[in-house]
Parts: C-alpha cells; structure tokens; sequence
C-alpha cells in the first residue's frame, strides 16, 4: 500500500491547529488494492479527513455517526478543545470520513459494481481503509472513541486492528444490530428505493428521528401545534427530513445503514478483545437499549459500563451530553 497526499484546501498554521480545522484528502491502495470483503479489490481510495494537534506515533481516532463527518469541530464542540476529552493542546486527534461516506471520501458511486449495485462494504473494510491512513500519518496507537455507528466501527476496530488499539470508548451502539434496528433501517431503504431522489431519503431521516429520540423527549419538545392544524412533531419532521436532503446522499444512506445491518460479530469474537473498552449506554435510548448496551458489554473481558441518564435518547450524546464528556476524558487519559 502507497499513500499520496493531495494537496489540501489551505494551509494548517501549526501555532492553534485546533483553530484552524482543515479537511485534507488522501488517496490510498494506489498499488496494491484492497481486497473488499465481498471479494471484490478497490484502488485508489479516497480517504477525506481532518487532524487536529500536533502530530504523535499515538493518536486518537474519532469515528463518526451515520450522517456524520470528519469535522468534529463542528458536531462535537463538547468534547474537542483544550481541557476537553479530545484535546489538541496534547492530543493528536484523528477523525476520517468512512469509506462509502459522502463527505469527501470514496462513495457508492465509486465501488465496484454488483448486479448494478455498488459493492457492499463492511464496517471491517472501513477499519481496514483507516489503519491504511494511520500508516500513512505515521500513527503506531491508537485511543479509539466512537458513537452511534461510530461506536460499531470502534467495535470492527477492535476485532481487525487489536495491535493498533490500546482502548476504546463506544457510545450508544450495539456490538451487532438487534432485529429492531436492522428492521428500521430495513424499512428507511424501502423508503428510498420507493422513492428515489430525495423524497425516500426524506421519509428515512423521519423513521430514524423517532429512534434518535424518545417519547418523553418530544413530549417537552414537541408538544402542541406549529402552525395552524399541523402538529409540531410533523413539522419537526418534515424540516428534519428535508435537512437531510440537503446535506446527504441516499446511495451513502444505504451502503452504511447496510455494513451496520451486516455486522454480527460473534461472543466468541468479543471475548478476545482485551483491550480496554468504556461502553456507554443511553437510558433512555430506544434505538439501542441501554440493557442492550450494557449486557452486550459484559461480553467483553476488559469492560466498564456507564450510563448516560438523559431523557432525549439515542441523540443524547450529541444534545444532552452532561457529565459523559469527563468520564470520557478521564478514561481515555488514564
Ligand atoms: C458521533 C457522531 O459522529 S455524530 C455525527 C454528527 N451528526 C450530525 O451532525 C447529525 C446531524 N444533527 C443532528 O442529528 C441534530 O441536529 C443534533 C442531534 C446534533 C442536534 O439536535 P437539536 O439541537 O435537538 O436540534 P433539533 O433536532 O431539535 O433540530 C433543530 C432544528 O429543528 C427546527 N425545529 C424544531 N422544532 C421544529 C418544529 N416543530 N417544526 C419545524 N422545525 C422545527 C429548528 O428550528 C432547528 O432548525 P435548524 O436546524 O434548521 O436551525
Ligand atoms: N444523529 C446522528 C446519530 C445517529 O446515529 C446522525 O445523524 O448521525
């Protein structure tokens, strides 16, 4: 494997690189490909990504949510920052686009095809592209952090790269899709295939915002009317939804929601994990139960669980954060 760096957009000032957040991007697997788990080689891929404080042999990698992105600037303000878990003032904070992601790094449209699909990835081949970037950043360990389906690739992580990872922290995710989850992404690709072009994508935001939050949640939130006759959660919805529209790619939206359906390690898997894992669960998550979370956990044979007690659900982690940015500073420090 070869990596080349493109030129990027702006120059990094090395005195306050937090400050001055720049997306690079890097083209990998120049010479020899990756071998897809599907069987299937890709060359050329194109990792999009951003850094943050000086560079280290030991970083820490942060993995994105599904519609996420590699500006953790700009989605996690609570826990990037000087004092804060992922500090640049010590840390060599990491954060890369997924592969089959729409935010500058090889997507959909550029995998191979099958049956005039794009190719499936897996959470283990996103892994696989982002131990290729940290050879090339020079990067020997890694502190991995994760949520969401950011916390399921810390989990691919810790299966494919355990000479890379020296621990871990995984917020509201599972080790492997629950049925439920499988069958509300299951019925969010129906939503797009029925409707392709923005409207399906639209309906699937809608579906996934419901399992974001919790009933109490948007009972504070969004109890009574917005405008005459509408209620506030339709429309709440209905600006959620055309949110995403604007800002994601139904192609992506599929080939992720799907790697996340398709990864079932096994307990025999798991328990071979020996580095140090800090799993997170949301009380009040629907989307992925905290008994899921913690039971999944126990599973581990370096684990400690921790429960963030917030009304807004799975979503908490991003809206309602409280004191989960210490714990994961003082765990990932340690
Ligand atoms: C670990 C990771 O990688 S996470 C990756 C990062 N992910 C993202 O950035 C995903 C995108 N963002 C989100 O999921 C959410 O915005 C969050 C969780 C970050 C923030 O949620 P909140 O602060 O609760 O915002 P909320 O979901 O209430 O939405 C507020 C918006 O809805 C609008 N709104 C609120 N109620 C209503 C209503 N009844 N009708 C219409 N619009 C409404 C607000 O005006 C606001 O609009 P704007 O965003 O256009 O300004
Ligand atoms: N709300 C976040 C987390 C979902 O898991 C997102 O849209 O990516």
């Amino acid at each position: 494997m070869t990596a080349v760096t493109q030129t990027p957009s702006a120059p990094i000032p090395p005195a306050e690189p937090e400050r001055c957040p720049v997306k690079k991007t890097m083209t990998l697997f120049r010479d020899v490909p990756l071998l897809l788990d599907c069987g299937l080689p890709l060359s050329n891929v194109r990792v999009a990504y951003h850094a943050y404080g000086e560079a280290q042999e030991n970083a820490v990698l942060v993995l994105h949510a599904l519609t996420g992105n590699s500006a953790v600037h700009e989605w996690w303000p609570d826990f990037l920052g000087a004092g804060k878990p992922l500090d640049p003032t010590s840390d060599y904070v990491v954060c890369a686009n997924v592969l089959g992601g729409c935010a500058g790094s090889t997507g959909p449209a550029e995998l191979p095809e099958v049956n005039g699909q794009p190719a499936p990835i897996t959470l283990r081949d996103m892994a696989r592209v982002g131990r290729a970037l940290l050879e090339h950043l020079n990067v020997k360990k890694v502190r991995v952090i994760g949520a969401s389906m950011g916390g399921m690739l810390a989990y691919a992580w810790l299966l494919e790269c355990p000479d890379l990872v020296e621990r871990a922290v995984i917020i509201g995710a599972p080790t492997r899709h629950s049925p439920w989850a499988i069958g509300l992404n299951t019925a969010a690709r129906s939503a797009i295939k029925a409707a392709p072009g923005g409207e399906g994508l639209k309906v699937a935001r809608q579906i996934a915002m419901l399992s974001y939050r919790s009933p109490e949640s948007f009972a504070l939130t969004q109890s009574g009317f917005r405008r005459s006759g509408v209620p506030a959660i339709s429309s709440y919805l209905e600006h959620q939804g055309e949110k995403l529209v604007a800002r994601f790619c139904e192609r992506t939206y599929c080939t992720l929601t799907a790697a996340m359906d398709a990864f079932q390690p096994s307990d025999y898997e798991l328990r071979n994990v020996t580095a140090p894992v800090l799993c997170i669960g949301i009380s009040s998550d629907v989307l992925y139960p905290a008994v899921e979370v913690k039971a999944q956990a126990a599973v581990l044979p370096n684990s400690t669980y921790w429960e963030l007690n917030s009304i807004h659900g799975h979503d908490a982690f991003l809206m309602d954060a409280q004191d989960l940015p210490e714990r994961v500073r003082a765990f990932l420090h340690s």
